[in-house]
């Protein structure tokens, strides 16, 4: 039988904060046991009261339950989440510096922790996609075509420390594999398209579906890191039942390539993208300046050729 009650009731908003310690590890705390998911560890936070920015709403959680102070936080996700017994929308956001010393003003226990050890913890489910986002970066870098130079490659991941590459057009091994050992050189990880053994093969980190090969699968291929690319909801949910990791979602706008295809703009990609339970990039005519625009609506970060290649 349909869980009645929870389908009538308006998701519960909360904030939550993706709090940085001045060393780069993550403050977290654990749940009371005897509150909903108790236990478990959780970005520090909480429900958002009436009349409230959720800017505000963390301050105060951030205050109430850990005597911080904060005066700057920005959008990191919104993830939508239907627990048995209730529905949240859970507003993620950076926080990078804080006033005080954190300590458990409810008799919380808190942890500070480095990125790869996130994985360890249990954590509400709500919280799997914010904890895999975190791991990604905000900038994907698309290969471009005709293939830029070498010196072209080393100054474009330069000037984008952390960002992640897919190399597109490339389908074979023999021409994939000195791109990926450029790319892993500079410590940069990079996706293949559509082949999940050739990007085994040529130790690539994860595959980037194609619409149209996204299209002929119903499972998840065993990848570490999963790319889809979607252009309606359509194919996001579809990216969702895959349990893809990413999404490219384009066109944001009309791009020199595909002049004859509109921009869907950043409200319907808001539309589209805020709630959902995977890291959406915006690709299609975007550039780097775009990112602050692209968190506002939803998005994890940013895709793209031009504006990214130097
Ligand atoms: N703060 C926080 N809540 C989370 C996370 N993940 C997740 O599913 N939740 C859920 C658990 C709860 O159902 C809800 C938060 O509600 P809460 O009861 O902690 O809120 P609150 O601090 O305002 O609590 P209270 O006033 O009732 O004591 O969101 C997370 O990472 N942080």
């Amino acid at each position: 039988m349909p869980n009645t009650a929870a389908e009538e009731l308006p998701p519960l908003d909360v904030v939550a904060a993706i709090l940085w310690q001045a060393d780069g590890r993550l403050l977290l705390s654990q749940r009371p046991a005897h509150k909903h998911q108790g236990g478990r560890w959780e970005f520090p936070g909480g429900k958002v009261e009436a009349g409230e920015s959720h800017h505000q709403a963390l301050a105060r959680e951030l205050q109430e339950e850990l005597g911080i102070a904060i005066t700057d936080s920005e959008p990191f996700m919104c993830i939508e989440h239907r627990y048995p017994e209730l529905r949240v929308r859970l507003w993620f956001r950076t926080v990078r510096s804080f006033v005080g010393v954190a300590h458990g003003r409810e008799g919380q226990p808190l942890g500070a922790y480095q990125l790869d050890e996130l994985a360890q913890l249990s954590f509400p489910a709500a919280n799997r996609p914010v904890v895999r986002a975190l791991m990604l970066p905000d900038r994907l870098l698309v290969l471009p075509s005709p293939l830029p130079s070498v010196a072209q490659l080393d100054a474009t991941l330069a000037a984008h420390p952390g960002s992640w590459v897919y190399l597109r057009g490339l389908h074979d091994a023999a021409a994939l594999s000195p791109w990926v050992s450029r790319c892993h050189a500079a410590g940069v990880r990079v996706l293949v398209a559509d082949d999940a053994a050739l990007m085994a093969a040529v130790g690539a980190d994860g595959l980037h579906l194609r619409a149209a090969a996204a299209a002929r699968l119903d499972q998840r291929p065993p990848v570490p890191w999963l790319s889809v690319a979607c252009h309606d909801a359509a194919q996001l949910d579809h990216a969702q039942v895959l349990g893809a990791d990413l999404a490219l979602l384009s066109p944001l706008r009309a791009t020199p390539t595909h002049p004859q295809q509109p921009g869907m703009g950043w409200e319907q990609f808001q539309a589209l993208a805020q709630g959902r339970p995977l890291s959406i990039y915006a690709l299609g005519g975007v550039t780097p300046e775009d990112l602050p625009q692209a968190r506002q609506a939803g998005a994890r970060g940013v895709a793209g050729i031009r504006g990214f290649w130097q």
